[in-house]
């Protein structure tokens, strides 16, 4: 049975449907392991954010992560959704050129930027650069006086908050890579080294706090430390922010202890807060911005799986093995990510008992799933593992050797590829003989 919360209906063939295609018939068109999208569920994620800020009547900018699934096609629905973008490499910028985003709406982020990534960012005019330290400072100074250049630029910091997520993926720590901290002395240094520079529009702050949050009372929390310091700035120094970005990091459903925000009211609850904050400190509301990744792409997409061995171990468990696991879905090894799953060809059959799904890879660790109910299983079924759309395909790799799968779009009835399948020519194309 597939639980209500995953967007997916089964057909009359008792078969699991993703914008009105049989998955079943997508494993056999386009082979497994496969990542299938619905893209009615991405517009609807992109709507309930942008159109909520409409309905405010507030200025905003939605920048989908694009770190969350970055593909040419995935950034042209975006894009026709009205959502900005956020990149954090050449790689994602390379990628959004290519889908023709709108330069302008374009934001760069990264710890480590290089001097050839924001000399493409700025000979290409993007929109805003989110800086990070003060060794890129340096490097945008450079660029702009050799390229007689200007750059809008927003300062992310750090508020030092301990987000309510798994310790990787915080980030608005105080021990963190990212960003300036802000109550030690190094957002000030910052702020007054980008405001002494005439090329630098120095437009606000920036913070991202974590992600897969379930709670708005950090990112609250994240907004009333910005606030503090913009008033200070503005007390002292006259500075009016233009923008004030909180991230992104809006939690989804994987299982159903997962307990995700209502986006519309999240939007509704941090427009609030910056409005009154702002008015607090006496300036003008500035233009909200955000950066959900997540909670664009990841109920959207589900993988899809062939079973192949099976194993049976007495009174301890059964494994089923699949022909994916770590190379498409790092997220169980890396974070102990808890997924669900059906039997995409059995969907309609009752559970017959409880398995572990194990990946291919020659890594105990390579467990998709430890604890999974289906009806009974065997080689030859289709596996779909729900929201899977978030950070499976981008952070597919080819450990094992094992090409990385295609994707598949689905809306309306129709399906397309989007992503070809990598070849066995394409892990060695690179590679070259020692002679
Ligand atoms: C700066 C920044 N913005 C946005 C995101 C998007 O996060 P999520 O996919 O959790 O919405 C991240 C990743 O956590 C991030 O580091
Ligand atoms: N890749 C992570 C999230 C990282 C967010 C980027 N700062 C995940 O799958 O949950």
């Amino acid at each position: 049975m597939i639980p209500d919360y995953h967007p997916f209906n089964v057909n009359k063939a008792g078969h699991l449907e993703a914008g009105g295609v049989d998955v079943v018939e997508l494993a056999e068109t386009y082979g497994t392991p496969l990542y299938v999208y619905d893209v009615s569920i991405i517009r609807n994620n992109c709507r309930d954010f942008v159109r909520t800020f409409r309905e405010l009547g507030v200025r905003a900018q939605v920048a989908y992560a694009s770190k969350a699934f970055s593909t040419v096609a995935m950034l042209q629905v975006v894009n026709q959704e009205g959502m900005s973008l956020d990149v954090v490499s050449q790689g994602e910028l390379y990628t959004a050129l290519q889908a023709g985003f709108p330069v302008s709406k374009i934001h760069l982020h990264g710890n480590n930027k290089s001097l050839e990534e924001l000399t493409m960012a700025i000979e290409h005019g993007i929109g805003c650069i989110v800086v990070d330290n003060f060794y890129e400072i340096e490097l945008i100074e450079r660029i702009l006086q050799e390229k007689n250049k200007t750059v809008n630029v927003l300062m992310r910091v750090t508020p030092g908050i301990e987000s309510n997520t798994h310790h990787y993926i915080m980030t608005g720590n105080e021990d963190s890579k990212f960003g300036f901290n802000l109550s030690n002395g190094q957002a000030d240094q910052a702020f007054l080294r980008l405001r002494n520079n005439s090329s630098i529009q120095f437009k606000g702050l920036h913070s991202h706090i974590g992600s897969q949050l379930f709670e708005t009372e950090g990112l609250l929390l994240a907004a009333e430390l910005l606030f503090q310091k913009l008033d200070h700035w503005h007390i002292e120094y006259g500075f009016v922010p233009d923008v004030l970005n909180l991230g992104g990091g809006f939690g989804i459903r994987y299982t159903a202890e997962d307990e995700p925000l209502s986006y519309p009211s999240l939007v509704r609850e941090l427009t609030s807060a910056v409005k009154e904050q702002a008015a607090s400190i006496g300036i003008p509301t500035p233009e909200i911005w955000i950066e959900p990744g997540r909670a664009i792409a990841g109920n959207a997409g589900l993988t899809l799986y062939t079973v192949g061995s099976m194993k049976e171990i007495p009174g301890v468990r059964s494994y089923i093995s699949v022909d994916g696991g770590m190379t498409d879905n790092l997220r169980p090894a890396l974070y102990q990510a808890v997924y669900e799953g059906v039997l995409a060809n059995k969907v309609s059959q009752p559970d017959a008992g409880s398995v572990a799904v194990a990946g291919k890879c020659c890594e105990s660790g390579d467990m998709l799933i430890w604890d999974l109910p289906l009806p009974e299983v065997k080689p030859n079924d289709i596996l779909a593992v729900f929201s899977t759309g978030a950070y499976g395909y981008s952070m597919a790799n080819n450990y094992n050797r094992f090409p990385k799968p295609a994707v598949v779009f689905a809306e309306n009835g129709t399906a397309q590829q989007v992503v070809k399948r990598e070849t066995y020519h394409d892990l060695v194309k690179n590679d070259i003989s020692y002679e």
